[in-house]
């Protein structure tokens, strides 16, 4: 049986539950539970703590999980990320007191608050700074008003806890997460049953970053047409029975499609339709 680790709590969960559930799986918890059996698809689903995730996964207990880009390194653990979900997208990043002229070059002898030490430990060693981390379990923002910290290195997604707290952000990134889906090694998806699952949910991924755009257009336009929805492999043109125009069926980037449709509107398309795509294979 296949044990998979989900987010118990935390930004993560609510999103990791809703994306196993839409691959078909049964990982729905109605309380408490910390294990959820779904018994047709042969998975044992263990709910933990996101942090802890990455190590229960490196030491093999469990299978693969849900977890943290960043909480991943921060672990330290040995493993592999199969597949990035795209939900819970944040930077990691420094910030000081909005107006003041410290940047992460000049932390050398200051404290640094953070939630992940060794992140923040790797990247002062790379810039060959001695500084102190003050490690903090969460509200990291609020520890330099506080007087514990004088940087902090945090979690940014809309950046509005750093302005309530009188904060700015300094230095690029020192990272770009997501939810990540790891396993202990890359070895891992010869296993079939493990193949089943990246694919399952590697459907609803893509799915979701896509839309089915269909639209008529005169044939002597079809060229250009197929320019703008060029699909994923190339698109599906049926005849219509109206002489000389053509049906289209493609595939398109959800971020592109309102370009899209401008663009199929100056060539000509008419009834142009886009609708969502609940999961695919491509
Ligand atoms: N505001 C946010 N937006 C997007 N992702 C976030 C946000 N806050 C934390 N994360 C991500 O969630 C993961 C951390 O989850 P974790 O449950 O430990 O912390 P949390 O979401 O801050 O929850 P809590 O503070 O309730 O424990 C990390 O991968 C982090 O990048
Ligand atoms: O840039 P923003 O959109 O404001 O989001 C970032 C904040 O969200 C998380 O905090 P959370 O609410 O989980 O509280 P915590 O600091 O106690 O973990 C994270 O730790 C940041 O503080
Ligand atoms: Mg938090």
């Amino acid at each position: 049986m296949l044990k998979i680790a989900i987010p118990n709590k935390g930004s993560l969960s609510e999103d990791a539950v809703q994306l196993i559930r839409e691959a078909g799986y049964n990982c729905r918890r109605y309380s408490r539970e910390l294990i959820v059996m779904d018994n047709v698809n042969q998975v044992e689903f263990v709910f933990l703590r996101p942090r802890d995730i990455a190590v229960y996964v490196s030491k093999g207990i469990l299978d693969m999980g849900v977890t943290g880009r960043d909480l991943a390194l921060d672990s330290r653990s040995d493993v592999a990320e199969l597949l990035p979900l795209g939900f819970g997208r944040s930077s990691f990043a420094y910030a000081v007191p909005a107006g003041s002229d410290l940047t992460p070059d000049g932390f050398e002898g200051l404290r640094i608050a953070t939630s992940y030490p060794q992140l923040v430990i790797e990247d002062l060693q790379r810039r060959e700074i001695d500084a102190e981390i003050i490690r903090l379990d969460g509200a990291v923002e609020i520890s330099i008003r506080l007087g514990v910290a004088d940087a902090i290195a945090d979690v940014v997604q809309t950046g509005r806890t750093l302005v309530a707290a009188g904060l700015e952000v300094v230095g690029e990134p020192l990272l770009h997460s997501e939810a990540v889906l790891v396993a202990r090694t890359r070895d891992i998806e010869r296993q079939e049953a493990v193949n089943t699952f990246l694919e399952r949910i590697r459907g609803i991924v893509v799915a979701r970053e896509y839309v089915m755009v269909e639209y008529d257009i005169p044939k002597s336009m079809l060229e250009m047409a197929c320019v703008v929805t060029p699909g994923i492999e190339s698109p599906t043109v049926s005849p219509l029975s109206k002489e000389g125009w053509v049906a289209v069926k493609s595939m398109s980037r959800l971020r592109d499609v309102n370009q899209i449709m401008d663009s199929l509107t100056k060539i000509g398309a008419k009834g142009i339709i886009v609708t969502d795509i609940r999961t695919c294979r491509i």
